[in-house]
């Protein structure tokens, strides 16, 4: 049988997009990972698949599947894809369309000027909600990596975060650091580890060493987390702009309780198809 799908970016983090509502296909982790092969299937950094709803005043089911063949909570650049993607194959004429995600329900807005407004959800920062071990929350930890100790912050954005800021975002060691820290014992289910710079109170510089994919050109869960973390942190001031190797997105938070909502671009590449 042949599969349809889209391949679809969001500043350089990128996607296979297929559509469930009108196809059928059984995925498994191992057929996830032979796709995601750079060299040898479609490669991508995230599968994102599109599913009926399970509950009725929803429009659809968003479900994220890392390049390893994990499935996760959460991926924002990814939301506006699903948004795009959905509209361009007419499984909506909506322009706001709320979507459930195994991180919560998030709501996708199409602006006049082809931009995707996501309204993230409220971050979470407990302990247990990230899930990261520590005996009370607080806005930074130490976390022994090797033989360092950083200061991070954590940030559940339906999918989990660490934030550790740094001097300069060029030279830093992302590659050794990234997985180590993905990894860490402290974290339950692993992290994304975010590295970011300061520029000014409106402006950041964001590298993020993604759980189950690597180092990315651009996340959005994590440029919300940064945000957030940076704002808490009293660093930064709403709204931010988060320089990442891929692009810009523009982050929005009013504090405790509030969504992010994060806005930015969603690309279509091309149409293909795979037989399964
Ligand atoms: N690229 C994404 C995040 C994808 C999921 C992440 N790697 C995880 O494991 O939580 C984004 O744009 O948010």
């Amino acid at each position: 049988m042949l599969l349809r799908f889209t391949k679809m970016h969001g500043l350089g983090n990128d996607f296979m997009v297929i559509d469930l509502v009108t196809q059928h296909a059984q995925l498994s982790a191992k057929l996830i990972r032979q796709w995601s092969d750079r060299h040898t299937g479609i490669g991508f950094d995230q599968l994102l698949v599109v599913e009926p709803p399970g509950n009725p005043d929803m429009d659809f089911r968003y479900r994220i599947f890392n390049a390893d063949g994990g499935e996760v909570e959460q991926c924002g650049n990814g939301a506006r894809c699903f948004a795009r993607f959905v509209q361009d194959k007419r499984l909506t004429a909506k322009s706001e369309i709320h979507v459930e995600t195994a991180g919560g329900p998030i709501i996708l807005n199409v602006n006049a000027d082809g931009q995707i407004t996501v309204d993230m959800g409220a971050p979470r920062f407990s302990p247990a909600q990230i899930p990261f071990q520590a005996d009370t929350e607080a806005l930074t930890y130490t976390l022994e990596v090797g033989e360092q100790q950083l200061q991070i912050s954590t940030v559940s954005m339906g999918n989990p975060h660490s934030v550790t800021l740094v001097d300069d975002l060029d030279s830093y060691p992302v590659a050794t650091l990234g997985p180590l820290i993905e990894k860490h014992p402290r974290f339950d289910q692993g992290v994304n580890a975010g590295f970011m710079q300061l520029i000014d109170r409106h402006h950041a510089r964001l590298r993020v060493y993604e759980r189950g994919a690597g180092e990315t050109l651009a996340c959005g869960t994590g440029a919300c987390a940064a945000a957030v973390a940076g704002i808490r942190l009293g660093h930064l001031v709403s709204p931010v702009s988060m320089q990442l190797p891929g692009g810009s997105l523009h982050i929005e938070w009013a504090g405790p309780g509030q969504p992010v909502m994060m806005t930015g671009p969603a690309t279509r590449v091309y149409e293909g198809q795979i037989r399964v």
